[in-house]
């Protein structure tokens, strides 16, 4: 659905150039929520304004679907961009007029007619859970009901794509899970494509099919979140899992990449006789799969088959020294 290649930007100040997009390749595929993760001046914001062309590459090619971007200017570019929505960190949303007025404004903005409009905009608050709220102003409202009216705008010309910009930085965290809960729905209800960026892992963790983690204007890896976590070295499944700097020769981190009926653990001892001592780790819900990462010293005159027995289960193993 997103499929950005070659992306180049960099911005020329005064005294110095900086570098916010070195050779970005980017693809979402339709209906999954794909989420980029990285510190402060990594490039995302710029990635994701480069994406609806609000910001125009130096070099790559964006096409959004099927439709090259890039190769449009002007009015072509405008009835593009009515396929991607955006949310914003702080909503952006007109002082002056209601919640309904708000949503209403994109509509208007696209000659959309007053019956029409009406009805679309009941549609929409509706579908974010703000019926009842149509005639109050944005003051009159919490953070979160404030990212309901940006979404429920953002979604006024039924795009394809959404594209969320810190969508969740600026609320608590109840309020945080709700907003997730509520993009989740509106991808599997609408079949939506979402493109977000973030500097939370809890984010990827919480909702993100795929995720990117990006560092001075580059993807440091980038795919599937559980095949992230399930491969060697994962920059990824670190930043989820941190495990406590402990441990020895016979120290090994473990991971699951998928939810495991089977106590392997126990099985282990069983079967290798084996001393298996867990340091730290954990296991939580990603993607929807419960997956976890132990440090475990594993003692024993049969430690290597056991770690064997292991990875022929799909468990990643990787010597913590490593
Ligand atoms: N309009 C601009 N003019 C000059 N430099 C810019 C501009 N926009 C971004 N930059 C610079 O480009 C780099 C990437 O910025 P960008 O905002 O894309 O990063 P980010 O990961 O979104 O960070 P943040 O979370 O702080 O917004 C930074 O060094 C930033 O200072």
């Amino acid at each position: 659905m997103i499929d950005a290649v070659g992306l180049h930007k960099v911005y020329r100040l005064k005294k110095r150039r900086v570098t916010a997009l070195n050779g970005v390749d980017l693809r979402v595929e339709p209906g999954e929520i794909y989420g980029v993760v990285g510190q402060s001046g990594a490039g995302k914001s710029t990635l994701l304004r480069t994406v609806n062309l609000l910001e125009r590459p130096d070099a790559g090619t964006v096409r959004v679907g099927g439709e090259e971007l890039t190769s449009l200017r002007g009015a072509g570019l405008r009835t593009a961009r009515r396929r991607i929505g955006m949310v914003h960190q702080h909503f952006a949303l007109l002082a002056s007029r209601t919640v309904a007025g708000n949503v209403a404004f994109p509509l208007e903005v696209a000659g959309v007619g007053r019956t029409e409009r009406r009805a679309r905009v009941g549609e929409l608050l509706d579908l974010v859970g703000l019926a009842d709220k149509a005639r109050a102003h944005p003051s009159q409202l919490s953070g979160g009901q404030k990212q309901r009216v940006g979404i429920a705008r953002a979604l006024a010309s039924r795009p394809d794509v959404l594209l969320s910009d810190e969508a969740t930085s600026a609320l608590d965290p109840a309020t945080t899970d709700s907003i997730l809960a509520l993009l989740r729905r509106l991808r599997d209800e609408l079949g939506l494509t979402i493109l977000l960026i973030t500097h939370e892992m809890d984010v990827i963790k919480r909702i993100c099919d795929s995720a990117a983690i990006m560092e001075a204007g580059e993807f440091r890896e980038s795919g599937r979140v559980l095949d992230l976590i399930g491969t060697p070295g994962s920059l990824l499944a670190r930043s989820l899992f941190p495990l406590p700097d402990r441990g020895g020769p016979d120290t090994v981190v473990v991971t699951y990449p998928r939810s495991y009926d089977e106590p392997l653990m126990s099985e282990l001892t069983r079967r290798f006789d084996v001393d298996v001592n867990i340091l730290g780790g954990g296991v939580e819900q990603v993607a929807g799969q419960s997956v976890g990462r132990l440090i475990v010293d594993l003692r024993g005159a049969r430690r290597g088959p056991a770690l064997s027995y292991l990875a022929e289960h799909g468990l990643l193993v990787e010597e913590a020294g490593q």
